[in-house]
């Protein structure tokens, strides 16, 4: 077995001097000692000759041309070579010599026997093997050539190179196509004079997922036969499993290998089943595009037999290939797929077959749907492991793929679904991340590069290496948008120079076009995270979530209408996207995440009361009378504490916000409108715009001085505390004694209280920790980003 090593080869691949230097590279790393190369006939561009056969045939005059041509090019090809070996350029004349003999008869029949098509197409593997061996010769390399025929009765090959040409031996049932012509010869060879086996292949390395589909798939190392019979029938690079049978029933591994990277490690093909990792079931994915199926459905078909029968023999008698068959054990309807080119045929068929129970309405509708494909998983190791398939179809859900029929061989070894070909692209990479073949990919579009989105970007733009090696985790930040411009990039932007990207390169922001952008067909999932504080991006959440996941600290939507809070989750429920608004409620702290942990697990939340407000704990604290409040309003700003305008915070309405936002975690209808807010902003600057405010916030300063010595007189602090309490909710600036938890706040603190059935009054679940600020947020966010990534099935442990 050492000794011999047979190469099938394309003739296509040694039509050129390069394909030669490459096959005395091959040669010379080869460890075998014999190394047979069967070669293939050409059969297209300028060194093909059936096309002389045609023009004969035709009677056309451009024949002689032709014929000229050809043998110039053929002798060109060995002169580009430096062949000068006399007898092989005598040789190449001989046989045209014999061809224009030929081409008269042709000329004279206006027929083309089958016998002279296959001389033809065999004089071209011949000159190709003839012009082999002589460069090997001259590169001081042993080789002879031998005719397929006589090779494959050889027990044993001389040492160095030999060439095989000819009439090749081909299998009984042959493919409609040129593959293969030179594998089933060299199986023949290697079986029956003891060798291993490469297959070339002129398309590409044998990958986990088509490279063009997905450009991280990997080269798959080994595979079993029953595996590789599979993928070949998907369209993989390997030829029919008729062309290998030979070897296979040998037990010969097959290495699979690429012409355009010959120094590749390509794939085994062996006869053992695969013992692969069982956390990686699946072997490769692979789609069929192009394809139609057809449904036959009836109440009339049901326990009746020999419809399916009929059904197949018709098609067959059509010669129509049937791709995938799916029937329903209730026998109502049955589902076939076939090439898109034959669908009107089939569906023709099945109706003429069906004639008479059509009319007496045994079968109600034969109807077909185009634009379709199949997505198939295949893998030795999927057969008895449970939870493949399950993994499978609801990855294709989370990606929003709908499956029109499904089918699962009994050997488990390849599960194929239907589905829509505009989505055969994000289906395919969404089963191959979930499997962890290749990275999950998020496609993410940030509105509002400000405070909390700029530090966002910032906090991605560290950790996104780490998160992609450490969990096959690739988030791509594709769009970002201020409230006038956009980037846009179709790999993601390179986030180390976000900043100066947006400055030179943004352009006038267009929503339709940046929605468009981020949900481009090709990522399985699409994120938006909102980073603004506009009404108008939150009232359009609910359409945004037909198509993508929304990420927000803008509490502007889950304090928008009760109607419409409700409406964002049914769409969710509909579409299985998430909403994601941790950070709308005390920043980074987990406070909604932990109310509904509370809810989900049976506890009764009886009462919230919290300081929800970042800014106003951290001017209450610092302020002593000293500096002037609308001074320390000014710091906390620039702080990134406050919303962007100020007057949502002073004024209450951001603790009402983040009340109303808890009210309804725990299932209370309540509507912002409907709260009582102390604020403390005086009426005079209400209504200015927010520039006239800022200029004149030390209007403020004498009022909140008096509340604070009142409060300081009787020893107590100013909070601003907002309750969720007996089903209703208050808000309302308060003052609490040193010994009450709310005084020991420091800084921006949060500090929230859950009275629950399990905590209870004197003992309750309390939350604490900073509120606001530009770092907790954009954690925060990032954290339900990660939530959100493993919602999808991202491997984050
Ligand atoms: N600052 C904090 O500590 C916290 C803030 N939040 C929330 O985070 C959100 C952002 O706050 P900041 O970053 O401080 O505000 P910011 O004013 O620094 O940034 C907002 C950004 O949004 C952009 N923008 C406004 N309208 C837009 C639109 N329609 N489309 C695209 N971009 C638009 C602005 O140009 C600006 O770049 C707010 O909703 C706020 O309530 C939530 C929790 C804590
Ligand atoms: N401005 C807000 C920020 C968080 O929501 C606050 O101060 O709490």
């Amino acid at each position: 077995m050492d000794d011999l090593r047979v190469h099938a080869l394309e003739g296509v691949m040694l039509c050129i001097p390069e394909g030669y230097e490459k096959l005395l590279k091959i040669h010379s790393s080869s460890t075998e000692e014999s190394q047979v190369y069967v070669i293939s006939p050409v059969h297209e561009g300028p060194l093909c000759l059936s096309g002389l056969l045609e023009s004969a045939k035709k009677k056309d005059e451009i024949l002689w041309s032709s014929l000229e041509q050809s043998q110039l090019a053929w002798l060109d090809l060995s002169s580009k070579l430096n062949i000068r070996d006399e007898i092989v350029s005598s040789l190449i004349r001989k046989g045209f010599e014999d061809m224009e003999d030929i081409l008269r008869s042709v000329w004279l029949l206006e027929d083309i026997s089958e016998s002279t098509l296959k001389y033809f197409a065999s004089l071209t593997s011949y000159y190709l093997a003839l012009i082999a061996s002589a460069y090997f010769n001259s590169n001081g390399i042993t080789a002879s050539l031998i005719a397929a025929d006589k090779a494959v009765r050889q027990k044993s090959f001389t040492r160095g190179a030999t060439f095989i040409y000819g009439d090749l031996i081909q299998p009984k049932i042959k493919v409609l196509s040129h593959e293969g012509e030179s594998e089933y010869t060299a199986c023949l060879c290697a079986v029956n004079a003891g060798g291993a086996l490469t297959f070339w292949n002129n398309r590409s390395l044998l990958c986990t997922a088509r490279k063009k589909d997905i450009p991280s798939a990997k080269v798959i190392e080994r595979l079993s036969f029953a595996e590789a019979t599979e993928l070949s029938f998907f369209g993989a690079p390997i030829v029919h499993p008729h062309y290998f049978i030979p070897a296979q029933s040998q037990g010969i591994p097959i290495e699979l290998k690429f012409w355009g990277d010959i120094t590749s490690k390509g794939t085994i093909i062996t006869d053992k089943k695969s013992v692969q990792d069982r956390r990686f079931p699946i072997k490769a994915f692979s789609v069929m595009r192009d394809i139609s199926i057809i449904n036959i459905e009836g109440a009339g078909m049901s326990g009746i037999p020999g419809i399916s029968s009929r059904l197949f023999t018709a098609l067959r008698r059509e010669g129509i290939s049937v791709i995938l068959i799916s029937q329903a054990s209730s026998e109502y309807s049955i589902c076939f797929a076939v090439p898109s080119s034959q669908v009107t045929m089939a569906a023709a068929c099945a109706r003429y077959e069906f004639e008479s129970e059509l009319n007496n309405h045994q079968i109600g509708s034969i109807s077909a749907v185009s634009n379709m494909a199949i997505l198939a998983a295949v893998g030795d190791v999927m057969s008895g492991q449970i939870g493949v398939s399950g993994k499978f179809f609801s990855a294709l859900a989370k990606a929003g793929v709908n499956i029109s029929a499904i089918a699962q061989g009994s050997s488990e070894r390849n599960i194929s679904a239907v589905i829509r070909e505009c989505d055969s692209l994000k289906a395919l990479s969404q089963v191959h991340a979930s499997f962890f073949l290749s990275a999950q990919t998020m496609s993410v579009g940030v509105f509002g590069p400000g405070n909390i989105g700029g530090t966002f970007l910032n906090q991605i733009a560290s950790e996104k290496e780490r998160l992609q090696d450490q969990f096959g985790l690739d988030i791509r930040i594709r769009a970002i948008a201020s409230s006038s411009r956009m980037l846009l990039s179709e790999e993601g932007i390179d986030l180390s120079k976000w900043r100066e990207l947006f400055e030179v390169a943004s352009q006038e922001y267009d929503l339709n076009k940046f929605l468009a952008h981020v949900g481009s067909e090709y990522y399985p999932h699409s994120v938006l995270v909102d980073c603004t504080t506009s009404n108008e991006l939150a009232s359009m959440y609910s359409r945004f979530l037909e198509k993508f996941h929304v990420i927000t600290p803008n509490k502007k939507a889950a304090t928008g209408s009760y109607s419409y809070y409700k409406e964002m989750f049914e769409t969710c429920k509909r579409t299985g996207k998430r909403f994601l608004y941790e950070t709308t409620v005390g920043a980074g702290l987990p406070v909604i995440n932990t109310l509904n942990d509370l809810i989900q697990t049976g506890d009764e939340v009886k009462k919230i009361e919290g300081m929800l407000s970042g800014t106003l704990s951290w001017l209450f604290n610092r302020y002593d009378g000293t500096v002037p409040f609308s001074q320390l309003v000014l710091q906390a700003k620039e702080m990134g504490y406050t919303e962007p305008d100020p007057r949502d915070d002073l004024s209450g309405m951001d603790v009402a916000r983040k009340t109303v936002i808890l009210a309804r975690e725990i299932g209370l209808d309540v509507e912002l409108e409907n709260l009582n807010i102390t604020s403390l902003v005086p009426d005079k600057l209400k209504d200015a715009s927010k520039e006239e405010f800022l200029s004149r916030l030390s209007e403020m300063d004498d009022e909140i001085y008096t509340k604070y010595k009142e409060a300081k007189d009787r020893g107590e602090v100013i909070r601003y505390v907002g309750r969720v309490d007996n089903g209703k909710c208050s808000v309302s600036l308060e003052s609490f004694g040193a010994n009450h938890p709310f005084a020991s706040a420091s800084g921006t603190d949060n500090v929230i209280t859950f009275v629950t059935s399990r905590y209870v009054e004197s003992q309750p679940l309390v939350i604490k920790g900073p509120g606001a600020g530009r770092e907790v947020t954009a954690g925060g966010v990032f954290a339900d980003l990660l939530r959100l990534a493993i919602y999808i099935g991202a491997g984050i442990l």
